[in-house]
């Protein structure tokens, strides 16, 4: 459920912690299913695009998405455009995925209901 994730906090993220595993991954994707993996670089990402009316709104919620990770000490990229906002959380100590990415993420959802 994605209200467990949410509940949780991010961790301090070491280069030597844990990448989540394969079979972590489909458990953790199943809890927060508008998120999309990508690869780039060969660093596994979360990706969201969220649709706003305008570009008011759309900047509204990439301020929110900061606060957020200035609260978790936890940064995504975030590309603000016209009406859309894209959010990719990944791990830079660890270059790929954390469980932190998906509480994340988690989070950033939760944020849309504010
Ligand atoms: C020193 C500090 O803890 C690190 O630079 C943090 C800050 N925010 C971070 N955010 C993300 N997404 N990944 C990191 O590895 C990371 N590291």
């Amino acid at each position: 459920m994605s209200s467990q994730l949410s509940t949780q906090q991010c961790e301090a993220c070491h280069v030597d912690a844990p990448k989540v595993s394969e079979e972590e991954l489909h458990e953790l994707m199943s809890q927060i299913p508008d998120w999309v993996p990508e690869v780039r670089d060969g660093i596994m990402m979360l990706e969201r695009v969220y649709k706003f009316k305008n570009y008011k709104l759309a900047w509204a919620f990439a301020n929110k998405v900061s606060e957020l990770a200035e609260q978790e000490f936890h940064h995504p990229a975030i590309l603000l455009e016209w009406g859309k906002v894209t959010v990719t959380w990944w791990s830079h100590a660890i270059k790929g995925l954390h469980k932190n990415d998906f509480i994340c993420a988690a989070k950033t959802d939760q944020l849309l209901s504010d």
